[in-house]
């Protein structure tokens, strides 16, 4: 052995250009020299990798324990790539796989809740887990937005906003809510006569519940052009509401077009909080949501706070706006297919529309009217069941989570309970991926004996402020286009398919051809 060595020592004969030079004056590359400090800058910074990367496994399955999920994780990233690209099959996988299961994206460590008896726990322990939303929100909605805000902060905040959706607030809404509904469908019906073929009406009904919830909230203290300047820039916001984005807002990144987004909005929202404070200052009538928030704060005897800066009143109106536009884009689009595919349901509407209007399609609707119309109500309940708006929401630990007795999710982790398996339990939905409204109709169904697996708007301290006023304004669109038109749907293979887009879509955008009911 050692003389099979000595063959290739230094000493050897050596081919004539080199014989004789001695062995330090042959050229080695700095970086396979041990001695150079490049090399052992390199192997420093290659063993302190290797010893991240295994840390980082480490932590992961320490973190994980017995938990259904990948073993390991993917260095740095985790599952990043599928958080880009979310499918309904990906995740129903995620949730099947048990009612905790764990996943890791870019070093965050998420526990996926996908049991009733789970995902309530997490909605109700505000001790433990309290919101993140997804991570670009706080960038876009400012970290000083009154969402961000938890435990008793929170509810004294949320109760004096509870004042603008009371029953005589959503009176005063609802007026404003019919004349953009009529005026949208009336432009649907319109545009079907130039082209008649059936489209997509993703982006239509994206701009019919933009248009109404700022006129609900900003009557006319915004002009027409920033309706439509916020509304088409919204769908940069949208886009941006990825589970995990990436985390710098560098030009041409989806959060740095968001945040551009959100500037233009935020400008126009606090303008339109200005004129409100000028227009009741003056002893205009309320004509919309902020202007009842302002004669409230004026008011002798309320109690809450009175100092609601133009910035924070905006601030507000912008959560609203985040929290509904995607939701009720997906609800309505969903309505719309829903209603197209089941002529039997759509039907029953219109006998109990016809009922209530007695026959008069153009009286504009009122809270009264919706009352008087339960298989309405129930058929847009039954709609967000099948096909959930939101299917689940982010929340992050604030200490030690022990949600069994055998596993604890540990602080700062994602925790993440998702509606979805709750929502379509056989158990208490029989057939459940069928729509019957009639569920919803007998008060003794086990649908209405199990309200809490109804989870369309969460559930505990954060559950949706708006839920009265989505129900609400969903049922008005649909009752109105009901009465008004009738629409086919093209069926396409991705008819029954589903992208995520924040929330639940139709893959192919829904399809709908609009003729006038009464030509
Ligand atoms: C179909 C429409 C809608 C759906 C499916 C929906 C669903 C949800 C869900 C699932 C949550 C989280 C609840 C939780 O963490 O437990 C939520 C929160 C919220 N929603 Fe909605 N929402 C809708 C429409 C609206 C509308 C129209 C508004 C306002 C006008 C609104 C305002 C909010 C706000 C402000 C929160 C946060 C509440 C808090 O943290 O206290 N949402 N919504």
């Amino acid at each position: 052995m050692a003389s099979y060595f000595r063959g290739y020592s230094p000493s050897a004969s050596m081919p004539s250009s080199t014989a004789g030079a001695s062995f330090s004056s042959i050229h080695i590359p700095s970086f396979l020299d041990v001695s150079s400090p490049t090399t052992t800058w390199l192997c420093t910074t290659g063993a302190v990798l290797v010893s991240l990367l295994v840390l980082e496994q480490a932590v992961y399955r320490q973190k994980k324990q017995h938990l259904p999920g990948d073993k390991w994780t993917i260095p740095l990233i985790g599952k990043f790539a599928d958080s880009m690209k979310p499918t309904m099959e990906g995740y129903m996988k995620q949730w099947n796989s048990g009612a905790l299961s764990a996943i890791s994206v870019f070093n965050i460590f998420i526990v996926m809740a996908s049991s009733n008896e789970f995902s309530r726990k997490i909605l109700n322990s505000p001790t433990h887990a309290e919101p993140c939303l997804v991570y670009s929100a706080k960038q876009v909605l400012q970290p000083d937005n009154w969402v961000f805000l938890t435990g008793k902060v929170h509810v004294e905040y949320r109760r004096v906003l509870n004042t603008l959706f009371t029953r005589k607030a959503l009176s005063l809404y609802t007026g404003i809510q019919d004349a953009i509904a009529r005026k949208h469908l009336s432009q649907w019906l319109t545009d079907a006569v130039s082209d008649p073929s059936p489209k997509e009406i993703m982006m239509t009904a994206r701009n019919l519940n933009m248009e109404t919830s700022l006129r609900v909230f900003c009557g006319n203290h915004i002009p027409d052009e920033a309706t439509v300047e916020i509304s088409e820039k919204y769908w940069f916001i949208t886009q941006a509401l990825e589970l995990v984005n990436f985390p710098l807002a560098l030009p041409g990144t989806k959060i740095y077009n968001a945040i551009k987004a959100r500037k233009i909005a935020h400008a126009w929202l606090e303008l339109a909080a200005k004129n409100s404070k000028i227009a009741m200052a003056q002893g205009a009538e309320p004509e919309c949501m902020l202007d009842e928030w302002v004669r409230l704060l004026a008011d002798p005897a309320y109690k809450g706070r009175k100092d609601f800066s133009d910035r924070e009143m905006a601030l507000v109106v912008f959560s609203f706006l985040f929290a509904s536009q995607d939701a009720m884009s997906s609800g309505l689009i969903y309505g719309f297919q829903h209603l197209a595919d089941h002529p039997d349901i759509l039907a029953k509407i219109r006998d109990e529309q016809d009922g209530v209007r007695a026959g008069d399609v153009e009286k504009p609707m009122t809270v009264e009217m919706l009352e008087q119309m339960p298989y309405l109500m129930a058929f847009v309940k039954e709609s967000m069941r099948v096909k959930p708006p939101v299917t689940m929401v982010p929340y992050k630990t604030i200490k030690p989570f022990p949600i069994t007795n055998d596993y604890t999710v540990p602080a700062n982790s994602m925790v993440i309970p998702s509606f979805y398996n709750s929502l379509h339990d056989a158990s208490v939905f029989p057939d459940p991926d069928s729509l019957i409204p009639e569920r919803w109709l007998d008060p003794n169904s086990s649908a209405n004996a199990n309200p809490k697996n109804y989870l369309v708007f969460g559930a505990g301290p954060h559950r949706c402020i708006g839920v009265e006023y989505a129900m609400m304004n969903m049922a008005l669109v649909l009752a109105n286009a009901s009465v008004l038109m009738n629409w086919e749907h093209e069926i396409t293979p991705e008819s029954d398919k589903v992208q995520i887009i924040a929330t639940l879509f139709p893959k192919d955008g829904c399809r709908l051809k609009f003729t006038p009911r009464h030509a």
